[in-house]
């Protein structure tokens, strides 16, 4: 794989690549995009050619074959859409935030267009200058992880931020992505939420089976926008994970049904991808994490605190060697406080550090935020997103706590929903040398140390340079700072918009007009 160039230099200190490359200086691709996945643990597959695990009917592992994927969905997960039991704390909005931020991080992108969405601008140019995603930060491991690992362990598992370790490699790990991190499948409703304002039920909009909202973008145009969608995540409580309550059937029978062809089964595909992925069984990485691996069927039964299930596995897969991890992982009981079992706190709480203590732009770092700006960064929650980015007037204070009633909702105006106070982000307008910085017109400009970088808006062209420098002989910006300049389209003629009036420019302008015009027939 070849080693990107790392930049040097302001910019390069102050903003993540959109790659991810080189936030690691020394190790440029650790935790980028389109890399492999780390392993924890070597990989198993069937034949040195990679293989997977079973996929050989006959062949034997500890003297056991594995059991086909269907069968300990069937066996072990299946639940009736009815037959589930709600959170008495957390929200379902919970439950998508981690789908949310999981395809983040381990849906690594395949695309090969490199546009922007909504600019189609080139992002192998123009967006690397993207600040770092803080407030996902601070909403994922102060407000999300908590409440999946529990308070307890992650004060254990995710001790206080001590600063960036170059020595730490951020990528997701094959287990994460595999296995762990899909422990919220056994989370998910069955029915999908759909509320009017004032959180009232909506006669236009009426709940969904969930099959029949995957890959219905459509309805969000067409059903009342994502308002409904929001409000129903906001006043529905997650699934609670429960023995004999895991996998609702609209996942494990009816997924992706609507979208014709054969319906899949999420928890098959889940055992089958980790398979796939070479994935040692659950005790291996029961070792990993400093537990107890289980030798007999009581010791199984004492770590998943469930003697049936634990005879189940042992009647599917003959030893606990060969459990599947993720399917070992998710029957294990939570911690208090938590939704999830020691082997996943640890194997999430592993990668979240890693991700944490691996980034150069973390956002506690000392070199990334000012303390004033970090002090206003903490004020950020979920609900003021929200308020600020929908129709959406009332909210929960904790949208990821489960709200009973309608009434319990604050106005987007209450003190306890604040706003984020951009100020501490303000630019100085003056250098104490060259006096006022130059700005542009229909376009952005950056102070970093003593230069300013420019860059235009959509549709507008930079004439002049992308960067001046503040000269201390002369006092004056050097060289002449740029302009933007847009071309409008109207009935077949091109109208040049020269946005800063500088006589030789607007030439320069009537010029690259003329051009246009011949195009534009
Ligand atoms: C509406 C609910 C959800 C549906 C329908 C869904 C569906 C899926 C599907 C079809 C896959 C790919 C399976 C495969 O072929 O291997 C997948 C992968 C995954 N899901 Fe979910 N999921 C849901 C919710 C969640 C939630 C709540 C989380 C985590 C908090 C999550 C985490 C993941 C992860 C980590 C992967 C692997 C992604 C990758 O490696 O690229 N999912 N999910």
């Amino acid at each position: 794989m070849q080693r990107p160039l790392c930049k040097t230099g302001c910019l390069s200190e102050r903003y993540r690549s959109f790659t991810g490359e080189c936030n690691n200086r020394q190790h440029p691709k650790w935790g980028a995009a389109n890399t492999p996945y780390s392993r924890w643990l070597p990989p198993e597959y069937e034949d040195i050619r990679g293989v997977p695990r079973g996929w050989d009917p006959e062949h034997t592992y500890y003297n056991y074959t594995l059991p086909p994927v269907r069968l300990i969905s069937q066996n072990v997960l299946y639940t009736h859409n009815e037959n589930i039991s709600l959170d008495s704390s957390l929200s379902h909005l919970l439950v998508e935030w981690g789908q949310w931020i999981d395809h983040d991080f381990a849906l690594t992108p395949q695309s090969p267009s490199t546009a922007a969405f909504r600019t189609g601008a080139d992002c192998t140019r123009t967006c690397s200058r993207d600040t770092p995603c803080f407030p996902i930060q601070i909403l994922t491991w102060e407000h999300y992880l908590p409440r999946v690992l529990g308070e307890t362990p992650t004060s254990l598992l995710m001790p206080p931020y001590k600063g960036y370790d170059p020595e730490i490699d951020p990528s997701i790990a094959n287990v994460f992505s595999a296995a762990a991190f899909r422990f919220a499948h056994v989370t998910v409703q069955p029915m999908v939420a759909r509320l009017g304002p004032g959180y009232s039920l909506a006669p236009q909009h009426p709940p969904l089976p969930l099959h029949h909202s995957l890959f219905a973008s459509w309805r969000v145009v067409q059903e009342g926008g994502i308002d409904p969608v929001l409000r129903g995540l906001l006043l529905s409580p997650a699934k609670l994970q429960m023995p004999g309550q895991m996998m609702v059937e609209e996942l494990t029978e009816r997924l992706f049904q609507a979208q014709g062809g054969m319906p899949l089964d999420l928890g098959a595909l889940n055992l089958q991808r980790g398979r796939d992925h070479g994935l040692p069984g659950y005790s291996s990485w029961r070792g990993l994490c400093g537990l107890s691996v289980p030798n007999t069927t009581s010791d199984l039964a004492g770590i998943l605190g469930n003697p049936g299930l634990a005879e189940k596995f042992l009647l599917l897969y003959g030893t606990s060697q060969n459990i599947d991890v993720w399917v070992g992982a998710i029957s294990e009981p939570p911690l208090p406080g938590g939704r999830v079992g020691p082997l996943l706190a640890c194997l999430l709480a592993k990668q979240f550090r890693a991700l944490r203590d691996g980034d150069r732009f973390w956002w506690e770092r000392e070199a990334v935020f000012t303390s004033t700006q970090r002090a206003q960064l903490h004020t950020v929650s979920l609900s003021r997103i929200i308020c600020d980015n929908t129709h959406i007037t009332r909210v929960p204070s904790d949208p990821f706590s489960r709200t009973v009633s309608p009434e319990d909702m604050l106005a987007c105006s209450h003190p306890l929903i604040p706003h984020l106070n951009l100020s501490a982000w303000k630019e100085p307008d003056t250098d104490p040398s060259c006096g006022p910085i130059p700005r542009l017109q229909s376009g952005f400009s950056l102070l970093c140390d003593s230069v300013i970088y420019y860059q235009c808006g959509p549709g507008y062209q930079l004439i002049g340079p992308s960067s001046v420098t503040c000269d201390p002989n002369s006092y004056q910006w050097s060289p002449a700072p740029p302009i933007c300049h847009g071309r409008e389209w109207a009935r077949g003629v091109c109208v040049c918009v020269c946005v800063r009036e500088r006589e030789i420019l607007i030439k320069a302008l009537q010029s690259t007009c003329m051009s246009l015009v011949l195009y534009s027939d």
